[in-house]
């Protein structure tokens, strides 16, 4: 056995990390971990999909997947054993509530535990950050109400900025709230330039009296600070150069110190000013936004970090914490480690340490980081790389690393060793798993990258790749919506996703629904001349509910409204959309809702060339990549604070001043490390850029201002360019709609008996799968079996292949066949997997319909083996539900079979 219960696995991309991960994930659960009791974390919700898509993927698929020897390794336990225990875990995953999540996501989780301690309900809910106008509304109002308003003015006045300039940095500010201490700033009144002013003036007198000449004797006038800074000669020690230095003397030169010593103590005053000016609103705005969350129920994700770092540190005792969360969490798997923040470390502590407490396997609770600090690359929003190495450290954790590349082919490989051997700290050369000869590079630099683009598009496609099988990386959301018009007009015929912006409600037919719902609740003609552009349909067509009202719930018009138009059209962001109505009783708040909405959408045509950010782009791979330099200018804007931290702990905080690092060392420093950590910042950028690729890369690189300078590029060609093997997915047929229904009752126990003895696939998840797509159908008719049957796809395509699921249906289908069946079921009440206790014993009955003459109870079935169980089973259901009922209960087994049904009374 190879396992070590505290590890963390440090390395480069490509080398198998999300792997390891799902690898860790069932090897815990093949060694017995529950699975509601691992937390998985990852940064993106798409990483958290794609993780339990993987595992449940490579579950099913066991025998046949690299893992499989992994976890061996990791166990102990042979691949035949294995294989044979895959059933029973997959069957363990299935029923529980798994936690893979996000960071964000899994925060909200814990301050639902403890909602009610902040002020808020628990049902609060998750919505996009706003900096809307209620806010400011608030904000202002309150301001008044605390005599702060004119001293609100008065800043923005004197720092020349707009109010809307004040609010991004009260909002940057909360990001970072918990690390500093606002409110400790004490009040400063704003200081006067008026002694640095007096200096410059002796100076100035001095070399006029000298005979300096009228221009050397302009360098001394300044009205201002920022005039003031600007000056060169605060950059020199004394004043022995140019034509100063004829007059010099050390009366001057000491003038020269007093003026640099006065600047700095101004600086200081004005930076001392602004931060308790800023505390001041700050908490004002602090307030605003707890106000606002009490009165709609709504928070951000900044929202749930802060308020609860704040009940750890304030208001709840660390103990608490794990009372509350006892048992719920054994192990702990975090996903791209090197961009977690401060904060979120610190909130997770509590929950690591206690694991940590631990004595490992044999307490069985484990730890498991993972992540590349090369590829950090979210410093702005608090990701701090430094943590890593803090946490392997404090915690004593095991360090592991992978040097094979697995993902590229070795072209690639060879070329990112290249490229950032030396120029990257840490960076070690990765071999190539992949065999040679498939993989081509190419750098090609000129004035006018677009064009480069373009051509290069045009290249591959030739070559017969598949657009879905090229993504172009670019810089800016900016930029990837121009590039995305830019290929649809040369390429008209091309499918362009852009993944960087598009939100479920802005997908065409998402669109569409809901101008027809505010058409057919507010009535405007405007929304229905949009409903009628964005469907494609007539003017003319009618647009008026056929037989629900828009005072039903928000989910049951939609359905209608979808079949009624034929608006579905097989995309899973119908589903995500459903799954969003159902949560609002009524339209009104419903429509509402929908206006501040972020989810993404999923499934925007999945066929076509992507274009995205190379922030999106992480943790992904693609087959060609074709990486373009940022468009226009490559400007770094310096932010209004310098924050300097001491490895994962914030020191100190400076307002930005141009120049200032001339009069105050401290400040110089900070800003040398600031600068030199964007460099870093934008070298990690660069390198998840340049390993998204697995089989080939073309950077198109501008020939001046270009973001890869660092990088040295030349222009080059090496292998060969050619499609993929692979073949394509076919594409799925649109699938008739799907209804969304809570799946609470399966007992998955209770099928047990009769899913060993399937003879059809010997597998448990089979069984369940047709129990679960039996107890979805409601009323027995062909138009509900459609909607179960996608509810069951939605659930079980992960596990089952198409075949399978096929057979599910075909089953389900032949009870409509069956006059016996339906004859029994016309009139009743239908009661579907009932539990019953009885002789101490749980039972789930499949069927049960309540006549007003008689009850009958059915039992599914799939193969006769085993038929004088089946029937003792079933007299024993009749029996207990003679105890209960007055009426006669007859019983019956339902023989489900792939060639038909067979239903056989129980005499
Ligand atoms: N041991 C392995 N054997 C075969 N294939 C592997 C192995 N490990 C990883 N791979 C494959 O290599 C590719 C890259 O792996 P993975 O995504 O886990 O890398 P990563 O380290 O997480 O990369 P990144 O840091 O860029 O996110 C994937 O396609 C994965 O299936």
């Amino acid at each position: 056995m190879n396992f070590s219960p505290y590890l963390a696995l440090e390395a480069s991309a490509g080398s198998g990390k999300t792997f390891a991960l799902s690898v860790r994930y069932l090897s815990l659960l093949f060694m017995g971990a529950n699975a509601q009791k691992i937390v998985a974390l990852t940064f993106t919700n798409k990483s958290a999909h794609e993780m339990k898509t993987r595992i449940f993927e490579t579950l099913k698929d066991l025998e046949n997947k690299e893992e499989l020897h992994a976890i061996a390794e990791q166990t102990g336990k042979s691949e035949e054993v294995l294989l044979r225990e895959k059933e029973h875990v997959l069957r363990h995953l299935l029923q529980a509530d798994i936690k893979i999540s996000t960071l964000d996501a899994f925060f909200a989780l814990i301050l639902r535990h403890f909602a009610l301690n902040v002020g808020l309900q628990p049902d609060f809910s998750i919505g996009e950050e706003t900096l809307d106008e209620k806010l400011i509304e608030q904000f202002i109002a309150l301001c008044k109400s605390k005599n702060l308003y004119r001293s609100l003015i008065a800043f923005t006045l004197q720092e020349d900025k707009k109010l809307g300039d004040v609010f991004s940095l009260l909002h940057f500010l909360y990001q970072k709230k918990s690390e500093l201490r606002l409110d400790a700033f004490p009040e400063a009144s704003y200081p006067s330039l008026q002694p640095c002013l007096e200096i410059l003036e002796r100076i100035r007198v001095y070399f006029e009296a000298c005979g300096l000449s009228t221009r050397g004797l302009a360098t001394f006038q300044a009205q201002s600070l920022g005039e003031l800074l600007a000056k060169k000669y605060l950059e020199r020690e004394d004043f022995g150069y140019w034509d100063y230095k004829k007059y010099a003397n050390e009366t001057v030169n000491a003038l020269l110190h007093e003026l640099k010593e006065a600047l700095r103590i101004h600086c200081d005053a004005k930076e001392a000013y602004f931060l308790g000016e800023l505390g001041k609103l700050f908490g004002v705005y602090d307030e605003s936004l707890r106000r606002l969350m009490r009165a709609n129920g709504e928070l951000g994700f900044d929202d749930v970090t802060n308020l609860l770092y704040t009940l750890l540190r304030e208001e709840i005792h660390k103990d608490f914490l794990y009372f509350r969360l006892d048992g719920t969490v054994e192990h702990l798997l975090i996903d791209e480690f090197q961009d977690t923040s401060v904060v979120q470390y610190e909130i997770l502590l509590p929950l690591i340490e206690e694991i940590r407490a631990g004595r490992g396997v044999k307490d069985f609770k484990t730890l498991f980081f993972v992540g590349d600090v090369k590829q950090s690359i979210y410093r702005f929003r608090g990701g701090a790389k430094e943590l890593f190495g803090y946490a392997k450290e404090s915690l004593h954790l095991a360090v592991d690393s992978l040097d094979t590349n697995y993902r590229s082919s070795p072209e690639v490989v060879a070329f990112v060793n290249e490229i950032f051997t030396g120029k990257m700290k840490g960076y070690e050369t990765q071999k190539a798993a992949k065999k040679e000869g498939e993989g081509y590079i190419c750098v090609r630099i000129d004035e006018c990258v677009e064009s480069l683009v373009l051509e290069e598009i045009g290249r591959v496609l030739e070559k017969g790749i598949k657009p879905k099988d090229i993504a172009l990386l670019v810089h800016t959301n900016k930029d990837a919506k121009v590039f995305k018009a830019l290929i649809q007009e040369h390429f008209p015929s091309l499918h362009v996703r852009l993944e960087a912006t598009l939100k479920l409600t802005e997908v065409r037919s998402i669109k569409a629904m809901i101008s027809l719902l505010k058409y057919l609740y507010f009535g405007d003609e405007i929304y229905k001349a949009s409903f009628c552009t964005l469907s494609g349909m007539s003017w003319g067509t009618p647009l008026s509910m056929v037989s629900c009202t828009m005072h039903q719930p928000p989910l049951v018009v939609v359905q209608m409204l979808i079949e009624h138009y034929g608006l579905y059209d097989g995309s899973q962001d119908w589903l995500r959309f459903l799954e969003v109505a159902s949560r609002y009783e009524e339209i009104e708040s419903f429509l509402f809702a929908l206006e501040r909405l972020s989810d993404e959408a999923k499934s925007e045509d999945s066929e076509g060339l992507r274009v995205l950010t190379v922030h999106k782009s992480k943790g992904l791979e693609f087959e060609h990549v074709i990486l373009c330099d940022k468009l226009g200018r490559d400007t770094t804007q310096s932010d209004t604070l310098l924050f300097s931290y001491d490895a994962v702990n914030l020191q100190e905080v400076h307002l930005t001043m141009r120049g200032r690092e001339s009069v105050d060392s401290g400040y110089e420093k900070a800003k040398e490390r600031e600068q030199s950590l964007n460099f870093e910042d934008r070298l990690n950028a660069l390198y998840v850029a340049f390993t998204r690729a697995k089989r080939s890369l073309c950077v198109c690189a501008k020939s001046d201002n270009s973001v890869f300078e660092s990088l040295n590029l030349t222009p080059l060609e090496r292998g060969i360019l050619s499609q993929t093997e692979a073949s394509v997915a076919p594409s799925l047929k649109p699938l008739p709609l799907f209804f969304p229904k809570a799946y609470g009752t399966q007992n998955i126990s209770a099928v047990e008996d009769e899913l060993n003895e399937s003879v059809e696939v010997g597998s448990m998840t089979f069984g369940i799968a047709q129990h679960y797509l039996l107890e979805m159908w409601d009323g027995f008719e062909k138009e509900s079996l459609e909607r179960a049957y996608l509810a069951l796809r939605n659930r079980f395509a992960s596990v089952l292949d198409e075949g399978a699921l096929q057979r599910l249906y075909q089953r389900a289908e032949h009870l409509l066949t069956c006059k016996d069946f339906l004859s029994l079921v016309q009139g009743a009440n239908i009661l579907k997997e009932q539990p019953l206790m009885y002789q101490k014993e749980r039972k789930q009955i499949d069927l049960l319909l309540e006549h007003p003459d008689k009850i009958v109870v059915i039992d599914y079935k799939s193969s006769k083996k085993e038929s004088a169980k089946h029937h003792a089973q079933v007299a024993l259901y009749q029996e207990a539900l003679s105890q209960i009922y007055t009426l006669p209960v007859e019983g019956y087994i339902c023989y489900l079979g792939n060639e038909g049904v067979e239903l056989v009374k129980n005499l």
